[in-house]
């Protein structure tokens, strides 16, 4: 099977690991030739949750354009990086199908405009932090759900079928729940990180962290009532321990010093919010934060 992933950060690096370790013949598309330069020559490595080291063998280029057919494509950047790349999808074939792994929810129907037959949605639950062009730290074991958005599962079997307990693969039925779900989250874990530049596992052991996510936790099932049936404040306790030792993908944003995705996490969600009658002021206060510190441009 031949895949080609778009965007070579931290869940495309680790992606491509996994996916050429399953045998599959992986090509990740990147925009900067020293990047294709370090994988050519270095090859993938992953750091693996337990210490040891894997490497892979994978193909890069810059252009995806001059690729043969694949069988698959996955968009692996950051959710303001997939205007640009909208028009190279819609030059390729309309049978090949894709799959966004994007946080938050402003992707989903901008992907479904595609013109493509089969197009699915990932939300992931594992930790990812890029060392290097050709390395990746795995931050956490989570689960990677999968749901189609459109066309047939069978076009995605492949991924669907991968076994390996680093990365255990959930079909999940409605691709719009599962992101608002991830979404969640991510409303409750990464603002919080990026405000106090603290590791995922901090906002469990410092009580006013804690403090601070629960009070979200509350604001968030007053405004959308049903999320306490499907997210306890336990299962994001869970998420924080489990991706402990990672650095948020919006704190990692931060320390780079570029732009984040709190609109299409955050700003979605009190867009919501807001449509119950609900203001959410400490999430609010948040992204308000987060914003600032974007536009202060400092880096950290
Ligand atoms: N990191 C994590 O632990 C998790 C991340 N996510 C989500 O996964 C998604 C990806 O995040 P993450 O991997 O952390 O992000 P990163 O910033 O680590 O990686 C994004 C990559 O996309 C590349 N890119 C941008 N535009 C293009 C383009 N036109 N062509 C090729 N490559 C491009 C960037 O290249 P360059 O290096 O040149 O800038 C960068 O390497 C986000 O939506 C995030 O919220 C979800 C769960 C966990
Ligand atoms: C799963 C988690 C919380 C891992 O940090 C994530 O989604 C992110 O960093 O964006």
């Amino acid at each position: 099977m031949k895949v080609a992933i778009i965007g070579a950060g931290a869940v495309g690096q680790l992606i491509a690991s996994f996916f050429a370790e399953a045998g599959m013949s992986v090509t990740l598309v990147v925009r900067r030739q020293e990047q294709v330069d370090e994988l050519n020559t270095h090859q993938l490595t992953r750091m693996n949750v337990d210490g040891t080291t894997t490497i892979h063998m994978v193909m890069a280029t810059t252009n995806l354009a001059t690729l043969p057919p694949q069988d698959l494509i996955v968009l692996a950047v950051k959710y303001g990086h997939l205007q640009k790349l909208y028009e190279q999808i819609i030059a390729l074939s309309k049978d090949t199908p894709l799959l966004f792994m994007q946080n938050g929810l402003a992707h989903f129907e901008e992907a479904l405009r595609l013109p493509h037959n089969n197009i699915a949605f990932c939300s992931v639950a594992f930790g990812a932090r890029v060392l290097g062009q050709s390395t990746v730290q795995h931050n956490g074991i989570g689960s990677c759900k999968i749901a189609i958005g459109r066309g047939q599962q069978q076009a995605f079997q492949q991924v669907l079928q991968l076994q390996n307990r680093l990365l255990p693969i959930d079909v999940v039925e409605d691709a719009e729940q599962m992101l608002f779900e991830k979404a969640i989250f991510n409303s409750l874990i990464n603002p919080l990180t990026v405000v106090l530049q603290v590791k995922n596992g901090e906002l469990v052991t410092n009580q006013q962290a804690f403090l601070l996510m629960q009070t979200i936790y509350k604001e968030l099932t007053e405004a959308f009532t049903n999320i306490e049936h499907t997210i306890s404040f336990n299962d994001v306790v869970d998420l924080c321990r489990k991706t402990a030792k990672n650095t948020s993908s919006m704190l990692a944003d931060r320390m780079q010093g570029r732009k984040s995705e709190i609109d299409t996490i955050v700003g979605v969600i009190l867009s919501k919010a807001l449509a119950n009658g609900h203001n959410l002021p400490t999430l609010r206060t948040l992204y308000h934060q987060v914003l600032a510190i974007e536009e202060s441009g400092e880096r950290s």
